[in-house]
């Protein structure tokens, strides 16, 4: 049976202070709840993954990071490898997310090549992906989609999907206050799962989580965690908010 998941990005947001209380926050907040087949997951700034982790280590919350280089090691300043995520006790490591993409560039091929490094390093990918506006109004969602899944992921193979976690994440609902209807949320995620059926086999298909992220609240978590093919959330706002965190990880 496929992990339900809801993991919050925390984006640039939280010094270490800040890290510390919403932590806290979210711990108290779910410490009761029975977490079956569920996994909660944070991801601070590279700064406080150290903490983060020191504070949830006899919790129920995984950290992961907000991305990582593809190089080993070397003279790119200002970034961080696999193999640091690693020595601080990183597991996951979120690729490929709309803002990496948007601002910092990062291409499909790019994205192709931070898989490789993180399934050399053992690690787990969370892999974002997803339309643009101007791609979801000319209809041309489902191949903006497909041709992501198959630039950065198709070169994989089927048994790299066990520490790969899906994230759709259409752009135009990304801190927008608008989000995907369930309705659309629930045909993309069946499409993607009929693509890897295609590509792969049923087996990865029915395996692989694949979550929605683009203003996901309280409000409509259930009705969006509530379809067939929709196995959790990337929440970003509302991931800082430990009520409204707690709230979305009691809706699934
Ligand atoms: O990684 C999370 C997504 O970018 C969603 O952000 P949001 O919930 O603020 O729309």
């Amino acid at each position: 049976m496929r992990k339900k998941i809801v993991a919050g990005n925390w984006k640039m947001n939280n010094d270490l202070a800040e890290t510390k209380s919403l932590i806290n926050g979210i711990q108290n907040e779910i410490e009761n709840l029975e977490l079956d087949n569920t996994r909660v997951i944070v991801s601070p700034s590279y700064v406080n993954l150290s903490l983060a982790l020191e504070l949830t280590s006899a919790n129920k919350i995984e950290v992961a990071s907000q991305n990582m280089h593809q190089a080993k090691s070397g003279a790119f300043t200002g970034e961080v490898s696999a193999d640091m995520l690693k020595s601080v006790g990183i597991k996951s490591v979120i690729i490929g997310h709309s803002e990496r993409r948007q601002y910092f560039n990062e291409t499909d091929a790019l994205l192709a090549e931070k898989m490789n490094t993180v399934l050399a390093n053992e690690l787990e990918a969370i892999f974002c992906f997803g339309e643009l506006l101007e791609d979801r109004k000319s209809g041309n969602h489902f191949k903006v989609v497909e041709s992501q899944l198959q630039n950065a992921l198709f070169h994989l193979e089927a048994k790299d999907f066990s520490s790969i976690v899906l994230a759709y994440e259409p752009v135009w609902a990304i801190g927008t206050g608008e989000t995907a209807s369930p309705e659309q949320a629930q045909e993309m995620h069946a499409f993607i799962r009929k693509t890897l059926a295609e590509k792969y086999n049923q087996e990865v298909a029915d395996s692989v989580s694949i979550l929605y992220g683009g203003s996901v609240k309280p409000a409509n978590a259930e009705e969006i965690f509530s379809k067939e093919d929709v196995d959790g959330g990337l929440i970003g706002g509302a991931s800082l908010k430990p009520a409204d965190f707690a709230a979305i990880i009691k809706a699934i």
